[in-house]
């Protein structure tokens, strides 16, 4: 198995690579990229972990030996936020890069399933999709927007308020990654039942979230740690389906077929070839409908402008 993280040297990047050192299967190669010199450090470093994984470390001009043959690409390269943006704040920095990055793996690994990070995750997937269907090479099935971290922050949140073990609660969250748009299903959570005031309070909590987290850091970047274990989870995740691994269930940005709008999170069932079956995310409470509803300008907005940027 060959991972690879376009953007290693970054703080998602290093916190990935180092999880994914550790948690590949035996024999896998792990390949790191990024355009600061730092990167092949980082190889080095990693490769000084006695498990049965191999580092290799590419600069700025190795894009094409980095992705050569690759079965999984992570890319979390790119801005960070700052304190006052928002997430769409960074699409005129990052699109570019992520179309670069896009057009590499058309090159050398069209058949790579790839996991988008970089923000903003509502434009950035659409970015790969249209370079890849531009190019010849598109499958809806094998690129996601890893919405992970979603997730996680919603497991611990909830598992804290509600007392139970963090290890068995699951949370729902569908939609897309930034603001009203990221909608908890609380209602799905089992075992459990919330009051509406704690609806109310829990839900805008874990959409901002990541916004908790760029203040905390004041002006030094946004969740770098909790990304970086969001991210491996999924990759995780994606390597049991390619080892053929049943029932491995996951949430993720993809062009699915729930209807609402063109990109969007929902569960998916994955395999050999990436998503093998689309999920439906269930039954909604009125107050989740009503978010679903209430997301879908600004959903749809971010996703237009993630297409127009590649045929405009
Ligand atoms: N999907 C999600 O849930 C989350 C997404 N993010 C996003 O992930 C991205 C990265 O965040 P951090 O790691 O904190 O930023 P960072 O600034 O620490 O690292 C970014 C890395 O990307 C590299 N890079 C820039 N241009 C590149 C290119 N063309 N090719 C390869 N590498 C390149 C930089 O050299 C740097 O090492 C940001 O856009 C951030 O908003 C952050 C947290 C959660
Ligand atoms: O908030 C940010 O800019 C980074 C991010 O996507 C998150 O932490 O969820």
């Amino acid at each position: 198995m060959k991972v690879t993280v376009l953007g290693a040297a970054g703080g998602i990047g290093q916190a990935l690579s180092l999880l994914l050192k550790t948690q590949l299967p035996a024999g896998s190669e792990l390949s790191l990229y990024d355009v600061a010199p730092v990167v092949p450090g980082v190889a080095v470093d990693l490769s000084h972990i006695p498990t049965a994984v191999s580092v290799n470390g590419y600069g700025k001009e190795d894009l094409d030996s980095a992705l050569a043959g690759s079965d999984v690409v992570l890319i979390p390269a790119g801005m960070p936020r700052k304190p006052g943006m928002d997430r769409a704040d960074l699409f005129a920095v990052n699109a570019g890069i992520i179309k670069t990055l896009a057009e590499g793996i058309v090159k050398n690994c069209p058949k790579a399933l790839v996991g988008v990070i970089t923000n903003p995750v509502n434009g950035t997937v659409p970015i790969v999709a249209e370079v890849f269907k531009k190019a010849g090479t598109y499958e809806a099935n094998r690129v996601f927007g890893v919405t992970t971290l979603d997730v996680i922050r919603s497991e611990a949140f909830v598992a804290e308020l509600k007392g139970l073990d963090v290890a068995t609660t699951k949370v729902p969250v569908i939609g897309g990654h930034s603001g009203t748009t990221i909608l908890p299903l609380l209602s799905q959570v089992e075992g459990v039942a919330f009051t509406d005031e704690e609806v109310a309070a829990l839900t805008p909590r874990i959409q901002n979230a990541g916004t908790e987290v760029v203040n905390a850091k004041a002006g030094g970047g946004s969740a770098t740690l909790s990304m970086g274990a969001a991210a491996a989870r999924f990759c995780m995740s994606l390597i049991k389906g390619l080892q053929g691994e049943a029932n491995v269930i996951d949430y993720a940005y993809v062009e699915g077929n729930t209807g609402d709008a063109q990109y969007f999170a929902q569960p998916v069932r994955l395999g050999k070839n990436g998503v093998e079956e689309y999920l439906p995310y269930g039954e909604l409470s009125a107050f989740e409908q009503k978010a679903k509803n209430d997301m879908l300008a600004t959903l749809n907005k971010d996703i237009q402008e993630g297409v127009d940027f590649i045929n405009q």
